[in-house]
């Protein structure tokens, strides 16, 4: 099918040559052309060019985009969609004053929404996942990481991960699926966290690698879950496996997670609410993506990640969702994105390029999203008439998007 946007008020980063990744001042840069045109082939973008250089164009459907602009869609790195139920009990209670640890220390938290999933089938659990990724496309999002971690046994892992799977292969969105076993630890193990983690190294792990079920793993590194050598071993065994690390670290403590997640050459580090000088300096010059999840401050309350700092120290930042049933029961990136100008002090384009290029950095997917390339999908959002793409992150309650284009085809 062929595809072509005309009269385009501006279009948003668009690079011949897509560096892999934006650190530090590269970030401020957010590459646009005004009155613009893209063609799209095939759900590829084929070419792109300003109006006064438009080549004949007949025989395909054409879209005028007068006053609005196009750009890539996000790309969120990091996200828990397939999960059963909700937790909204929890929201409430801490109104009332529990804090997040003392829920997950009553026996709700992680363990709660385990108990729920293992008790749901995996066709249900289809179902409810499904209405989400619905939901997240048409708010913009092209490719999406979705990981595991609601199950904590073998069988409910990988009915997880398996459910993932069947929307990448229902949905135009491109999915990337990520291991979390070590998410908590399960009641049935409660006081043999060792035993767990030989759960994890001798069955999981080698069933979801031999069924092809993920590509990376995760561990939620944090005091009161599991701890930097319980990572390490983690990380070790799933090495094994050819699985590349992306990590749960610093959501409330800095407990030395990100060292060893960079020596382990993780792919990104998420969360980093709580960052110390040392683990900014642990991450310069590293390949690892540090990853802020801002809607899961904002719906927790606790610190934003320093992204302002990172950046201004020199380091990337890739923005996502975290999308779950607990700390972040919000899949919008556009809010993500609205929030981190907000809250964090990025620029737009600092934040357009942490959900778009970095993003995609993030699930490896360098190549192929992020950006207006010739030969990249056709992942796009075209935008209501807007005064200026600083308006989308300014209006941040609006939903200003007028259309999303998925693998060339509207959503
Ligand atoms: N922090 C760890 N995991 C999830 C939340 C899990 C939950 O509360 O259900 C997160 O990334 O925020
Ligand atoms: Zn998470």
């Amino acid at each position: 099918m062929k595809l072509l946007l005309t009269h385009i008020k501006e279009l948003l980063q668009v690079r011949e040559n897509c560096p892999e990744k934006l650190s530090g001042k590269e970030m401020k840069e957010l590459p646009t052309l005004k009155n613009a045109w893209v063609f799209i082939n095939h759900g590829v973008i084929e070419d792109y060019g300003t109006m006064d250089k438009m080549g004949p164009h007949q025989g395909f459907k054409t879209l005028d985009c007068s006053g609005k602009i196009v750009m890539p869609a996000w790309c969120d790195s990091h996200s828990h969609l397939v999960y059963a139920g909700n937790r909204e009990q929890e929201f409430v209670d801490r109104i009332n004053g529990l804090t997040y640890q003392e829920i997950a220390e009553k026996g709700g938290g992680i363990v709660n929404s385990a108990k729920k999933l293992q008790k749901t089938s995996e066709e249900d659990l289809y179902h409810q996942s499904a209405a989400r990724l619905e939901e997240v496309m048409r708010l913009g999002t092209g490719a999406i990481e979705i990981k595991s971690g609601y199950g904590l046994t073998t069988e409910a892992e990988m009915k997880m991960l398996r459910v993932a799977k069947k929307l990448e292969e229902e949905y135009p969105v491109t999915i990337k699926t990520t291991f979390l076993g070590a998410h908590a630890i399960p009641t049935e193990y409660k006081g043999n966290k060792d035993g767990y983690l030989d759960l994890l190294c001798n069955e999981m792990l080698p069933k979801v690698a031999e069924e092809k079920l993920a590509e990376y793993v995760d561990i939620f590194c944090e005091e009161g879950y599991f701890s930097v050598a319980d990572m390490e071993r983690i990380l070790s065994e799933g090495k094994k496996h050819n699985l590349i690390p992306k990590v749960h670290v610093n959501q409330f403590n800095s407990i030395g997670g990100i060292a060893a997640a960079v020596k382990h050459n993780a792919l990104s580090v998420d969360h980093l609410e709580v960052m110390t000088e040392k683990d900014i300096e642990d991450l310069k010059d590293s390949d690892t993506m540090p990853v802020a999840l801002p809607s899961c401050s904002y719906f927790l309350s606790i610190p934003y990640a320093p992204g302002r700092k990172m950046i201004d120290a020199g380091l990337p930042l890739a923005l996502a969702t975290d999308y779950n049933p607990g700390s972040t029961p919000s899949g919008n990136m556009n809010f993500v994105v609205a929030t981190a100008c907000i809250k964090m002090r990025l620029t737009p384009e600092e934040a357009i390029n942490a959900a778009t290029i970095n993003g995609a950095y993030a699930m490896g997917l360098s190549k192929t999203h992020g950006s207006i390339t010739k030969g990249k999908m056709a992942n796009l959002i075209i935008t209501k008439p807007v005064p200026s793409y600083g308006y989308l992150p300014y209006a941040f309650g609006s939903n200003l998007i007028d259309s999303v284009i998925i693998n060339g085809k509207e959503v």
